[in-house]
């Protein structure tokens, strides 16, 4: 069986006993009922991903950052020049990006991949090595990736979370960087949920109006040129990005292993629905960490039943969305697992 295979195969629902369990003691610790809302869902759902109660604290934490390049930059949908994606790799391993800034706040370590960068940095310390190919094909013109690329993609991400979570790990966290991904993260939110291209395209790294339209015509071609696909793996293929096939793999890898991930922005989002796609019970791993000012990621949010943690108008990607919500996972969890219950504690309950 292929690790893509098994890897799904092993994704189960949550345990029911164990979130059961996390309710009642939500209902009997010393505050009011329901005080803690969000929070409450969030370390009842933990426990239910974890089979127990309380769930372990998800710490320590790791960021991957999936890297990967783009043919559809061609057409024009981003200012920024591709070999960016490249030179932010080598800023990433050296500490120098906003997510190494929002991780060291909050602990967590940051682990770089790259995954498809067509111009990667010369082999650095830290720097995973995983690359399938040296960017993807326009997607305009052709299918962004083959199957057999898009399955290897998928199984780097699935990689990955086996080995941060075989390293102690205990929370995943999404980051991206690719050029011209917010394109393809747009094509493959139009693709998994049928919202037409203009109502998830967005302005990405801060595009004009102009690019703006030319980048939502080339959403709109791109799924015209590809037709109605109805397996998760052929739409990553088609209009996804080699970032966006291992996050999905990521996902999965994390819910196959029990072990919660947090998602960044829009290139997860759109990620996480093929991922939802080829296994739906992956989504008792997910929490979705904010919501980005791109449009798409709210239609993806929505289509999966999301509910983002932190809303901050943030554009920015790396996993910086995912790594500002950690704190409040980890604060849910801490609630359930240290509050005094009313009668452990000599508190009086309500009349
Ligand atoms: C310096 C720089 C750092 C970034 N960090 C994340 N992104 C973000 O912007 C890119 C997507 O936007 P678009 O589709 O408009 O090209 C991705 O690399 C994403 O991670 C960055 C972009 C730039 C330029
Ligand atoms: O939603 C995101 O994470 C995002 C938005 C703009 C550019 N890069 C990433």
């Amino acid at each position: 069986m292929s690790l893509l295979s098994s890897t799904v195969a092993a994704i189960r629902p949550a345990d029911a006993a164990a979130a059961a369990q996390a309710r009642d003691r939500q209902a009997r610790m010393t505050k009011p009922a329901g005080s803690l809302g969000v929070l409450e869902d969030l370390s009842i759902r933990l426990a239910g991903l974890a089979g127990e109660c309380p769930p372990p604290l998800p710490e320590p934490a790791a960021v991957a950052v999936f890297a990967g390049d783009h043919g559809v930059h061609a057409q024009g949908v981003t200012p920024w020049p591709q070999e960016v994606t490249g030179q932010m790799v080598a800023n990433f391993l050296a500490g120098g990006a906003v997510v190494n800034a929002f991780a060291a706040q909050m602990g967590a370590s940051v682990t770089v991949v790259d995954v498809g960068v067509a111009v990667p940095p010369a082999a650095g310390a830290g720097l995973l090595e995983r690359n399938v190919r040296r960017g993807t094909r326009d997607m305009t013109v052709e299918p962004a990736m083959t199957r057999d690329e898009a399955v290897a993609a998928i199984e780097v991400g699935i990689t990955v979370a086996q080995e941060l979570v075989a390293a102690g790990h205990r929370a995943l966290l999404t980051g991206d960087m690719g050029i011209a991904n917010t394109t393809a993260s747009a094509a493959l939110v139009a693709a998994f949920t049928g919202a037409d291209a203009a109502a998830v395209t967005g302005a990405g790294t801060g595009v004009d109006a102009e690019t703006l339209a030319r980048k939502t015509d080339v959403v709109r071609r791109a799924l015209a040129r590809h037709g109605r696909l109805t397996d998760p793996v052929e739409v990553l293929a088609a209009v996804g990005g080699l970032e966006h096939a291992a996050i999905a793999g990521f996902v999965l890898g994390a819910a196959a292993e029990r072990v919660p991930v947090i998602l960044d922005g829009v290139i997860a989002g759109s990620a996480a629905l093929a991922a939802a796609a080829l296994a739906p019970d992956c989504l008792d791993a997910v929490v979705a960490g904010h919501r980005s000012t791109e449009p798409g990621h709210g239609v993806a949010l929505e289509h999966l039943g999301l509910t983002p943690l932190v809303d901050l108008s943030l554009r920015l990607g790396e996993g910086t969305g995912a790594v500002l919500a950690l704190p409040i996972v980890q604060a849910s969890v801490r609630a359930l697992r240290d509050v005094a219950t009313f009668d452990s504690a000599g508190v009086t309950e309500k009349q």
